[in-house]
């Protein structure tokens, strides 16, 4: 019999072309449609963004004032979203709450069926208008706040703020919100991305599509490592009053004994990048501008003591979800909320895959190896 080479967890396997992104983990380096993802997040606004990864160019004056209109008009939660989210339990995970959210704007969207590109890119839109007041108005529901109306006046990461916390937040907030959004957007075939594709291949929707896709984003391996990382901090203990180097050295300690006891510590390591993620380093000055805007130096000690002592005993580095979440907590997001954050982002890079996917289209179908019992009869 022939050994059959299996490629466990697809590994290396180039599984198809795509011209949105280019993660090279050789130069550590991250194209949007060929434009440095540091330079779009230092220069650009997630709505501009958004139409870059949808149309492979940026928009024009034009069509960027075009856009903000749509999306600023689309943001309401319709009736049927609102009444799916008030039969959820408050204490289910709230990226229940977005899958399902999802499932319902999907069963309510009149073009649902409609597979055509131009229906296709225009759902998208409406999804990405639509979700932050699905992360809103859970988190408000969980405290026992009223929800707060969208407001047209503002743009989309001041928005999103606003229908959280009902308040305007300061600009430097809304820059590392904006930040965050737009490292978040999009990356190649990570799971979820690959998950939305498979979907896609069969013909089925765009909303299911998304709701797969979140459910993939869910897991502690992929999104969910951005609520994992705060968990661990909690669990180390925040303390405002410590300084930075009091925190570091607990969280030094915390590292090493988690590393002796074989565990795994969620927001490091990464399947393509070995030499640390190229996010990072713009994900982590968003950070540094919130530890010093809430005054939060105890904060850098708890990721700084993690990252030497991870880097000291493996070599391994953050991830992405690892400066994202000491970045939302300091915002105040509550940590159930941040990996529904990351779907309010990613929802841009996920549609333009199934996009792609639809225009050259093939059923997405591997085989297996199998290795169960030899052929036997009753
Ligand atoms: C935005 C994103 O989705 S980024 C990814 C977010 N996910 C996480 O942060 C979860 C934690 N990280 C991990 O589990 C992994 O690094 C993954 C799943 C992301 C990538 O893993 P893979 O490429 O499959 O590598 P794998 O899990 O086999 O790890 C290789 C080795 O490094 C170790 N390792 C990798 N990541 C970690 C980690 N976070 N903590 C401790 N050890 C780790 C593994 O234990 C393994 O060691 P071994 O060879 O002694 O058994
Ligand atoms: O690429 C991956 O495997 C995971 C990741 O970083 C992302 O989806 O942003």
């Amino acid at each position: 019999m022939t050994e059959e080479t299996v490629y466990k967890g697809l590994a290396g396997v180039v599984a198809d072309h795509t011209a949105i992104s280019k993660v090279n983990p050789e130069t550590n380096s991250l194209l949007y449609r060929g434009y440095p993802v540091q330079q779009l997040a230092a220069q650009l606004s997630f709505e501009e963004v958004a139409l870059l990864l949808w149309n492979a160019e940026l928009p024009t004056e034009e069509e960027l004032a075009e856009f903000i209109e749509f999306e600023r008009s689309n943001r309401a939660l319709t009736p049927e979203v609102k009444a799916a989210i008030d039969l959820l339990p408050t204490d289910c995970h709230p990226m229940d709450v977005g899958r399902t959210a999802v499932s319902v704007i999907g069963a309510n969207d009149p073009a649902s069926e409609d597979s055509s590109p131009e229906t296709e890119l225009l759902k998208a839109k409406r999804l990405f208008a639509a979700f932050p007041a699905v992360v809103a108005y859970d988190q408000r529901r969980r405290r026992g706040q009223q929800p707060v109306d969208p407001r047209e006046d503002l743009d989309y990461s001041q928005n999103f703020l606003w229908m959280t916390f009902g308040e305007e937040a300061a600009e430097e907030v809304v820059d590392a919100f904006r930040v965050s959004m737009v490292l978040y957007a999009e990356h190649s075939f990570n799971a979820s991305t690959f998950t939305a594709r498979v979907v896609t291949s069969t013909l089925s929707d765009l909303h299911s599509a998304v709701t797969a896709a979140i459910g993939a984003l869910k897991g502690p391996l992929h999104g969910g490592a951005n609520e994992a990382v705060m968990h661990t901090f909690e669990e180390i203990g925040i303390r405002q009053e410590e300084t930075r180097e009091e925190a570091a050295a607990r969280a030094k300690a915390w590292m090493e004994d988690a590393l002796a006891a074989k565990k795994k510590v969620m927001g490091f390591g990464h399947r393509v990048y070995k030499k640390g993620d190229s996010r990072v380093p713009t994900m982590k000055q968003a950070l540094d501008a919130m530890v010093e805007h809430f005054g939060r130096e105890e904060m850098m000690g708890l990721y700084d003591g993690l990252e030497q002592a991870m880097d000291e005993a493996k070599g391994i580095k953050p991830n992405l979800d690892y400066p994202a979440g000491p970045t939302y907590h300091l915002m105040g997001f509550d940590t159930e909320l941040f990996t529904p954050l990351f779907i309010a982002s990613r929802i841009t890079g996920w549609t333009a895959h199934i996009l792609e996917q639809r225009a050259n289209n093939s059923l997405i179908r591997p085989l297996s190896a199998y290795n169960g019992p030899a052929e036997r009869q009753l």
